[in-house]
């Protein structure tokens, strides 16, 4: 009782001097529904009612009412009633009551007796009448349901403290509040307001301040865990940010200081001090001197600020008469921007605060404003009712603001206005301390990047467009550098010693210096090459020495082998795997789908067939998910004794109870097919030395061999650009098949629209070649006709049409939904000739092989992307016959984009095309696109010089510090950057 007496009566006594009742009283009675307990006893309570009698007679019965019960309230009322005693402790300058109580000086003003008082005052009274008053451990309650309340209070009881307002008319608090939040600066001295600076209507710290928090920052960064903490810390640390600001942003997503500052401009608006005449809807930036600043009182809710500032500009009609005494020379005059903001709300119309408010601008300060202008009747004279004013200290830099500046334009986010999110980025900056940068300065400094600090101001607030480029190349960097970084570390720590992991580095630091000559391959490696009935090319020839230079050492290898449709991946493939079975491993051939790798086992099996000598065949195994149960639990008995040395197969080859007795190889074709995780899964499948039945004495095995991981071969036949193939397999050494197997010659390529007239020339280009021994294939973008897509032809549905369109040749079909001996048959008798035409949806892209296929249709082409119909067309050419591709498009307009197509057959050019017209996601595929890390802001398409500077400049730091012991403020960088991400699955 003795405490709310106190609170009541240095209220009540601040009511007098500060004008305090009526916010009171209105919410005793208003807002909260309180109800104020307060003994009759009490002179000071009698005082307070009396006042609300004064100022509201209609509040008379509600406090009446309230005296007269003053102990029936029950629990539910506790939590109001402790609130309303906060906000009267706060009204009258205390954070709580606590603050209330114990400020001896009051208690004096009121002629108390203090020890009176202490005695008088009864705790387990206190805590029965106001049960939610635990004294000494009372927990913090939230004084007001938002921050309004609180800046509201503030703003009658502290007289300086109304002289700040966020642009949307809604008050901000001041520095006592943010004072008592946790800053970014650990040892932030308090801000005093001699030493504020005021810039877009923020108080900031002074440049004198923020000198002693950058160091201070500084001394912090130096140890690790805070270092990281910095960025992402939660955005509550920020200057005096408003609890209601706050939320807003915690509600947007906005939880940490690094989600708020990249959240980048979405463009720049180019403000120029205005040249030319000034038009309606300009966005201007001016800088200039206020004139006058009027703050009216309109009605008894409305109230309006009205700034007027003048500028001068570049005036080229020298016969204005709108010159000013202090402007020396012609071709100037002054403009005057009139800046308008209404503030709606009872509250916004008091004297006090208009006073305030007025006093926000002083006459005579050199300001900048920018925003977008209205002309107003009078000449010379704008109108801006969005702006933003920034108070320039020394007048000397108005010459510096009125140059162009960029304007950054923020796309909203979470219900968040643009305006709203750059005056909190803005705040979010000056809490940045300049030491943020993990990166060492002279990587950067050495690729002409700015600073991580200069940076962010860069691309925030950029003086013009290079600042801004180049602040966004630095964050590209970024993207691209922490991803490179990531993954040589996990290669890094995958690897034992110091020397392995030198090795590993420097393999990508000179990626294709290694090599063995095929004198000192496996003698079974040798022996194949030998029985082939073609000749290596070139470029094959040096793939399989670099790959068995890999292979003969220690270290898992892990090679993307990518090459052109059609170029002779496979028997590159096949060689490497022969390589580890004459040392007398085994080897594991993984294909994404079962008809590539039925179609593989028969391949090899032939090419093994022509071998001189049968005995030292080695044994190959086929394992899809078709193979029947028993014969599928033989192969994986004879994986795990060593009886089979080479197994190829589907996903099942990756399956818990598939064990291998000395797996050394994995193959992985079209690996892009596969996400990460299940590349990775063959590393769990290590080699274990056992009794292998068939078993040449290994000469490479050593000690380190134990526990290797296996190697792996990953084989692409999609012609990803460089860029991309680095963003995906920034891990993995890079080997390409630059030509094709000789006697190729190219595919002629047609773009035909497909009316009538089309289909009727394409359909007698196909009869003439089948009349002249070929074959044919016809490719569908869908199984079945759908009523949603009339216009796609459906390859169920034009089966029989087809047929019948060629009487006397023979057709199958190919498609997804057919079970899989089913695919494999048609295949077979399409490879056979006991078929002509395979009619058949994209399932044919990837891999399949029929040398003498020599023509191919693929109806509503434009549905298919230029790297995939690339792929297509691959299936034929494959031999020595002459062909084509007939790309027939659904209507006119489809046509243009085909004909890139036409003219080249380069796959890396027109997977390039594609790159930039569809983005990395459909070059690539659903699939894959899927695994791709993101890049919030970088384009693979056309950053792929910056990915190539971060590949290095990892490389470079790993070397420096292998496990980044010497850059700790780098490792818990990319700690915090998430592991899925950087691995892209
Ligand atoms: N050096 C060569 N000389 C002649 N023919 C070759 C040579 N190398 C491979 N071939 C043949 O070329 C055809 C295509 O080879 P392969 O299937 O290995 O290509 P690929 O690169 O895997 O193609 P895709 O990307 O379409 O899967 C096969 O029929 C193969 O026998």
């Amino acid at each position: 009782m003795a405490l709310m007496a106190l609170a009541v009566h240095s209220c009540a006594k601040c009511f007098r001097k500060r004008g305090l009742k009526n916010a009171v009283a209105f919410e005793v009675g208003g807002d909260f529904h309180c109800k104020l307990s307060l003994g009759s006893k009490m002179s000071s309570s009698k005082l307070l009612i009396s006042k609300f009698y004064k100022s509201s007679r209609s509040k008379h019965k509600f406090a009446e009412k309230l005296l007269e019960e003053p102990d029936n309230y029950g629990p539910a009322r506790v939590w109001n009633r402790s609130k309303l005693l906060k906000k009267v402790s706060f009204s009258v300058g205390y954070d709580d009551h606590h603050g209330l109580i114990e400020d001896r000086s009051i208690r004096k003003d009121q002629g108390l007796n203090l020890k009176d008082l202490d005695d008088n005052f009864h705790v387990s009274l206190g805590c029965k009448k106001f049960p939610s008053i635990i004294m000494g451990s009372s927990p913090q309650v939230e004084l007001y349901d938002n921050s309004d309340w609180h800046s509201r209070i503030r703003s009658y009881s502290v007289d300086q403290s109304c002289n700040e307002l966020v642009p949307n008319g809604k008050p901000l608090d001041t520095d006592g509040l943010s004072e008592k939040r946790p800053c970014v600066y650990p040892c932030i001295p308090s801000v005093s307001s001699s030493t504020v600076r005021k810039v877009n209507g923020f108080i900031l710290p002074s440049q004198s301040q923020l000198h002693v928090l950058e160091s201070s920052a500084f001394m912090v960064c130096e140890d690790d865990t805070s270092t990281k903490l910095i960025l992402d810390k939660p955005i509550s640390c920020i200057a005096g940010l408003s609890k209601r600001n706050w939320h807003k942003l915690e509600d947007s997503d906005f939880h940490t200081l690094r989600k708020l500052l990249h959240h980048f401009p979405r463009t720049y608006a180019d403000l120029q001090n205005p040249h030319v005449g000034i038009e309606d809807g300009h966005y201007l930036i001016l800088a200039g001197r206020i004139f006058a600043s009027k703050a009216v009182r309109l009605s008894c809710s409305l109230s309006f600020l009205e700034v007027v500032v003048g500028g001068e500009i570049v005036h080229h009609d020298s016969s204005s008469e709108c010159k000013v005494d202090d402007i020396a020379g012609g071709g100037k005059k002054v403009i005057y921007l009139h800046l308008k903001k209404f503030f709606r709300g009872t509250r916004f119309t008091n004297q006090p605060f208009l006073r305030s408010l007025q006093q926000k601008h002083k006459e005579g300060d050199i300001v900048c404003v920018s925003g977008k202008v209205r002309s107003m009747p009078t000449e010379n004279h704008y109108e801006i009712r969005e702006y933003c004013l920034d108070v320039i200290d020394n007048a000397q830099d108005s010459s510096v603001c009125v140059k162009g500046r960029s304007y950054p334009i923020y796309p909203s986010k979470g219900g968040l206005k643009p305006q709203f999110l750059r005056d909190m980025i803005t705040r979010a900056l000056h809490s940045l301390p300049t030491n943020v940068d993990p990166i060492p300065k002279d990587i950067t400094e050495d690729l002409g990047l700015p600073h991580l600090h200069e940076a962010y101001i860069g691309i925030h607030q950029p003086k013009d467009l290079s600042e801004a480029d180049l602040a966004r190349k630095r964050f590209i960097f970024d993207e691209f550098f922490y991803l490179q970084l990531g993954r040589l570390y996990q290669m890094l720590e995958g690897l034992g010693s110091r020397v392995e992991k030198e090795g590993l580095l420097e393999k990508y630091r000179n990626p294709e210096l290694h090599a063995v000559i095929s004198e000192q391959w496996s003698s079974l490696a040798k022996g194949f090459m030998k029985s082939l009935p073609y000749s290596l090319t070139s470029s094959q020839l040096s793939a399989v020495c670099e790959i068995i230079w890999d292979l003969k050492r220690p270290v898992p290898m892990n090679r993307l082998l990518q090459g052109d449709v059609g170029c002779g991946k496979t028997v590159v493939a096949f060689l490497a795997c022969l390589e580890v079975l004459g040392s007398g491993y085994q080897a594991a051939f993984m294909v994404p789908t079962e008809l590539l790798a039925v179609q593989h086992y028969e391949h090899l099996h032939n090419l093994l067939d022509n071998m001189e000598s049968s005995d030292c065949r080695p044994p190959v195994a086929l394992l899809t998910g078709s193979t029947p149960t028993k014969e599928a639990r033989m192969i994986r008995q004879g994986l795990q004794t060593g009886d089979i040395s080479l197994v190829i197969g589907t996903h099942s080859l990756i399956a818990e109870k598939v064990e291998f007795s000395a797996l050394r190889l994995a193959v992985i074709d079209e690996q892009h097919r596969f996400g990460v995780i299940q590349r990775g899964r063959f590393n769990s499948k290590l080699f274990y030395p056992s009794s292998i039945a068939y078993m040449a004495s290994p000469t490479d095995a050593s000690k380190g061999d134990l526990q290797m991981a296996p190697h792996v071969l990953a084989l692409s036949a999609t012609p990803i650009p460089r860029t991309l193939a680095l963003a995906l397999y920034g891990d993995m050494s890079l080997t390409q098949i630059t030509d094709l197997p000789p006697g190729r010659s190219p595919i002629d390529t047609h773009i035909v629209e497909g009316n009538d007239t089309g289909f009727e020339m394409v359909y007698q280009m196909m009869m003439d070649e089948l009349q002249a021994g070929g074959k044919v294939f016809l490719v569908y973008p869908i199984i079945e006709q759908s009523e949603q897509l009339p216009q796609l032809r459906a390859v169920s549905a034009d089966f029989k049409s087809i047929q019948t369109r060629f009487p006397g040749y023979k057709c199958s079909l190919l498609h997804g939904k057919m079970k899989s001996d089913e695919k494999d048959e048609a295949l077979r008798q399409f490879r056979h000739g006991q078929t002509h035409i395979l009619l058949s949806t994209q399932v044919i892209e990837i891999g399949v092989d029929v040398p003498d296929a020599s023509m191919m249709v693929v109806m509503n082409a434009e549905r298919f992307g230029i790297a995939q119909l690339h792929q297509l067309r691959g299936r034929v050419g494959r031999g020595s016959r002459k062909s084509k591709c007939i790309l027939l498009g659904s209507t006119s307009s489809s046509l243009s984009r085909l004909k890139v197509l036409e003219h080249s057959s380069d796959g890396f050019d027109l997977a390039k095309v594609d790159l930039l017209l569809r983005g990395p996601g459909d070059l690539l595929g659903k699939k894959q696109s899927g695994h791709l890390p993101e890049f919030p802001i970088a384009r693979l398409e056309v950053d792929g010089n910056i990915l190539q500077d971060a590949h290095v400049a990892a490389l470079k730091i790993l070397g420096m510090s292998h496990d980044l012991k010497q850059f700790p403020m780098l490792k818990a960088e990319l700690s915090m950057r998430q592991p899925l991400s950087i691995l892209g699955d």
